[in-house]
């Protein structure tokens, strides 16, 4: 594996080292002693998959309110998605920063978010689907959001979306920082 840094701190694009035979292509997507000798200690608590029917659906921005932060890995098992984290930290000097990047299963790349950051996807083919190591449990009430169209934020989007929640189409916005 290759760590590979952002402008984000805690974002990171983790390359992964892929074996290929005859036979197609292995490769580990998630080592504990890596991830600590890369300053990303992560023990995974939860495992989700999303699974998207359409082309162009959006899900997000999500993160956890303190002290029920979650830290993920993210990857793109099936289809292809253009994935979104926004800094929401508000001592972190990339503060409502954003970054995007395209993950497929062609990209042998997991992205690792830290706790504070919102986390969004816009599926860019049908029946995309999106894995999630967890570094912290599920906790509804902890659970909040930002809007994918935030006139602070100015997040680019390849495409309006064709479908979106109620919940997430109804975030409040950020207002001046
Ligand atoms: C996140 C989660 C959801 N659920 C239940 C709650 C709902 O009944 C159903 C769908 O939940 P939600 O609409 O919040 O799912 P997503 O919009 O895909 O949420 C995820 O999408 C964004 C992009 C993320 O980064 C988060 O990991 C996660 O918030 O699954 C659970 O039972 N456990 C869970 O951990």
């Amino acid at each position: 594996m290759r760590f590979e840094p952002t402008r984000i701190p805690g974002v990171v694009l983790i390359r992964l080292d892929v074996k290929t035979d005859a036979r197609g292509a292995f490769a580990r997507t998630f080592c504990a002693d890596e991830m600590a000798a890369a300053g990303l200690p992560f023990t995974v608590v939860q495992a989700n998959l999303s699974r998207n029917t359409a082309q162009h659906t959006l899900r997000g921005l999500h993160y956890q309110r303190e002290p029920h932060g979650e830290p993920k890995i993210v990857s793109c098992p099936r289809g292809s998605i253009w994935d979104v984290a926004v800094d929401m930290r508000p001592d972190s000097p990339a503060y409502r920063q954003w970054l995007a990047f395209e993950l497929s299963p062609m990209s042998d790349t997991v992205l690792h978010l830290p706790t504070g950051v919102a986390h969004g996807f816009m599926t860019l083919e049908p029946d995309s689907e999106v894995h999630y190591l967890m570094g912290a449990a599920y906790v509804p009430g902890a659970a909040t959001g930002v809007r994918w169209d935030e006139p602070a934020l100015g997040i680019d989007w390849p495409a309006i979306p064709s479908v979106v929640s109620d919940a997430d189409r109804h975030y409040a916005l950020l207002g001046a920082a």
